[in-house]
């Protein structure tokens, strides 16, 4: 058993995590994960009951029951940083005794499910469509802090040679779905390896003011395959939470809607109903 000092997991006076605020008895097994704080109601607007809401910062947490079962919906805010403080308390909600700072000796892993917004950055796939990222490249810094490991890491080496094809700087990093919650959504057939980007603009080739150093990145990754399979779209956070969720034990899915796309560059005239029906269908699937 190892123990975590007051500085390593911090823990609110009031017995909570220091940023989700979400005490131990509070978390539930099953948890919806948005990037939009505005989105949890969204979510829990669906819930049988609400017992439990939660606002701090970015992170808006609801809990409640769907059929019987008990059920919560988190949001993030935007970002792999963010999902590394998610991720990282949830475990620890889980897994470590709040009391005595020690972790428990049985495991415990938890069914995650993004409910998010993404870009295509392939022409055969349409705004308004839905699409289960199957594994997701990360484009951010995480890696370089944390040793992932897990069955659902993707092959390091065959990485390194793709971010080199598309001259991409800095190592990447990559991982999969897991496979029994892409089994539980067989209602949304598309599936795609999704790029998960450090940044809304330049890290997922748009321009505003400031140019890119990299103008051609995101034709390149939409053109060259990683193992055969093509890149399919972009957002912001499904490599970590794969990562994270591979490399602690837990189940963890990405499901997009996809707003944009970014080669005929169209936007959804409707994003917001599209979230919803991604939610509907979310939880029918749950339920
Ligand atoms: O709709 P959400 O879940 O926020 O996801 C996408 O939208 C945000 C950018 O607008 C990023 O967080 C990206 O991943
Ligand atoms: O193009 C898009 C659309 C939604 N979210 C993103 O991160 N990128």
């Amino acid at each position: 058993m190892t123990y975590f000092s007051p500085t390593d997991l911090i823990i609110n006076p009031d017995g909570s995590s220091y940023h989700l605020a979400i005490r131990p008895d509070q978390v539930t097994d099953q948890i919806i994960l948005v990037g939009d704080p505005e989105r949890v109601p969204k979510v829990s607007q669906y819930f049988d009951r609400i017992d439990v809401k939660i606002h701090k910062r970015e992170f808006v947490s609801h809990f409640g029951e769907l059929n019987g079962k008990r059920i919560g919906v988190i949001s993030s805010g935007i970002g792999a940083d963010n999902v590394e403080i998610v991720l990282n308390e949830l475990d620890a909600l889980v897994n470590i005794d709040f009391d005595t700072r020690l972790t428990k000796n049985l495991h415990k892993s938890l069914n995650l499910i993004r409910l998010g917004t993404s870009g295509s950055i392939q022409e055969s796939i349409p705004v308004d469509t839905f699409l289960i990222s199957e594994a997701a490249i990360g484009f951010d810094n995480l890696a370089q802090f944390y040793g992932f490991l897990g069955s659902n890491m993707l092959d390091e080496a065959a990485l390194d040679l793709w971010a080199k094809t598309i001259q991409y700087p800095i190592p990447v990093y990559g991982a999969k779905a897991s496979a029994k919650l892409i089994n539980q959504f067989e209602s949304i057939p598309l599936r795609g390896y999704t790029l998960t980007a450090p940044g809304f603009y330049a890290p997922q080739g748009r321009t505003v003011r400031m140019k890119s150093l990299l103008p051609n990145f995101l034709m390149d990754v939409s053109a060259y395959a990683f193992e055969g399979n093509l890149i399919t779209n972009i957002e912001m956070e499904t490599a970590a939470y794969y990562a994270f969720a591979t490399s602690l034990g837990h189940e963890m899915i990405s499901l997009n809607a996809i707003l944009a796309n970014r080669i005929t560059h169209e936007f959804s005239t409707n994003p917001e109903g599209q979230m919803q029906k991604l939610i509907e269908l979310a939880l029918d699937s749950i339920a």
